[in-house]
């Protein structure tokens, strides 16, 4: 297994970066360090709805004895020309207005009367309504220090400043600083193309009929679920019939699409596993017995011109899942050029019935249920690599070592957290 994955990982390489645009960018990798252009806030503005004063006018003031002003007009976010505040003067200023000039502090609203000459006002009249509130008299409550309520230039982060460094994964806030520093677009290494292919002649896209000996084709649909919570760009290709010459061909036009292919089916040694068949003749793919259960026949190779890297997963669906988790993950987040390229691992401590029962030199990865409280793991359903309904009720996988044949309730065990 760790061969397999450290072969894998030897392989692919990051992709190259692109200029991306922003929310094309979420999830991936920046390449460059981001410097901030305009600072920001890039002026000093309101942080409340209210009235800019000069402080001498409104020292001392209080509800019983307000200082008076004069109101000079409004001050609305994204005002220019703005008026300037002289003695005696206010201007109405809304929250994110520039702070006109001669203005060293916001009085809230309610900390005034609103200029309606009665009591301590709850908000502001609209504008459009009462068109007088940006002029007449202020009756203001309270003193203000300077720069109370406002927000200066340049505190959230300085031009010049790095705002983000080479390296970092954008999340949202990341996207939402970018923006905010004015960055319409970033380059990052794109998110991989993955294509998933299923095989087998058994298989019958879901919503569809199934006729004698048909299932539904359950492998694409979570491999592509997977790759893309995993930050690729999935590109799902329904069910291809055990029929080597036409999987050659379906490959062949998907090279063109993709970073990396994941098949899933016809790896093992059976008459019509096609994978095997269609892919071993040229020797570009490597098959595979691995010492784990599930997941123990795999291929993985490079196919086409480009030496596009595929990773051919078992059909059973746990088998092809778990392959995916162990395998496929790692390399699209290799292929991201992101560090931290596995799942999250604890210890935990086995809360079952009876004792696990696991083979011989094969490492296994039961599916199970872990809760952070109390640090136990209970599995849920067998071993059975058929247990798809198991699985969609699992969190994480147990690993069983190799050597272990049987673990006992009470026992420390390693364990895979999934998303
Ligand atoms: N004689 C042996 N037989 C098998 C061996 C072995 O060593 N000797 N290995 C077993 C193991 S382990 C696995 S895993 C499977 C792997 O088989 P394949 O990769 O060739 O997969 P298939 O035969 O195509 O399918 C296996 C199973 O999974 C179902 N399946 C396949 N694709 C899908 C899909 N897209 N959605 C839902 N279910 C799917 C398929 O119908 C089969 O039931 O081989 C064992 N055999
Ligand atoms: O390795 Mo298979 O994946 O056990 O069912």
């Amino acid at each position: 297994m760790d061969e397999h994955l450290a072969d894998i990982l030897a392989t692919v390489s990051p992709l190259e970066p692109i200029e991306l645009q922003l929310l094309d960018a979420q999830g991936c990798v920046l390449v460059e360090d981001v410097t901030v252009q305009v600072a920001l806030p890039p002026f000093d503005n309101s942080s409340m709805d209210g009235y800019a004063v000069r402080v001498a006018d409104v020292a001392g003031a209080t509800g019983e004895f307000p200082a008076v002003l004069t109101v000079i007009g409004d001050v609305a976010a994204g005002a220019g020309g703005l008026p300037e505040v002289g003695p005696g003067e206010a201007a109405r200023i809304m929250t994110g207005a520039p702070l006109p000039p001669g203005a060293e502090a916001v009085v809230p609203v309610e900390w005034t009367d609103g200029g309606t000459g009665g009591g301590a006002a709850t908000g502001m009249t609209a504008a459009s309504t009462a068109p007088e509130g940006a002029g007449g008299e202020v009756r203001v409550h309270r003193s203000a220090e300077a720069g109370a309520h406002v927000r200066r230039a340049g505190s959230d982060v300085r031009a010049g400043e790095l705002a983000l460094a080479a390296g970092t994964v954008l999340g949202p806030p990341q996207i939402g600083l970018l923006a905010a520093i004015g960055r319409g677009t970033v380059k990052v290494r794109p998110r991989p193309r993955v294509v998933v292919l299923s095989t087998g002649s058994e298989l019958v896209q879901p919503g569809e009929p199934l006729g004698e000996g048909q299932i539904h084709d359950s492998n694409s649909f979570a491999l592509a679920a997977a790759a893309r919570d995993a930050g690729a760009l999935a590109y799902r290709v329904g069910a291809v019939a055990d029929d080597a010459e036409s999987l050659r061909a379906t490959i062949e036009d998907q090279l063109i699409r993709a970073d990396l292919i994941v098949t899933t089916g016809g790896v093992s040694v059976g008459a019509y596993d096609v994978v095997k068949e269609a892919l071993t003749a040229d020797g570009q793919v490597d098959f595979r017995k691995l010492a784990m259960q599930p997941g123990k026949p795999q291929g993985f190779g490079a196919v086409g011109a480009e030496q596009i890297p595929l990773l051919a997963l078992p059909g059973n669906p746990v088998s092809s899942y778990v392959s995916f988790e162990l395998f496929v993950r790692p390399a699209i987040r290799a292929l991201m050029g992101v560090e931290d390229l596995h799942r999250p691992r604890v210890r935990a401590v086995l809360d079952a019935e009876k004792a696990l029962s696991s083979p011989a030199g094969r490492r296994q990865f039961l599916r199970g249920v872990y809760d952070p409280d109390t640090g136990a793991v209970t599995p849920v359903g067998g071993a059975g690599s058929h247990l798809i309904a198991a699985l969609a009720h699992a969190d994480c996988l147990l690993v069983v070592p190799e050597d272990t044949e049987s673990v006992e309730p009470g026992t420390e065990l390693e364990v895979v957290l999934l998303g």
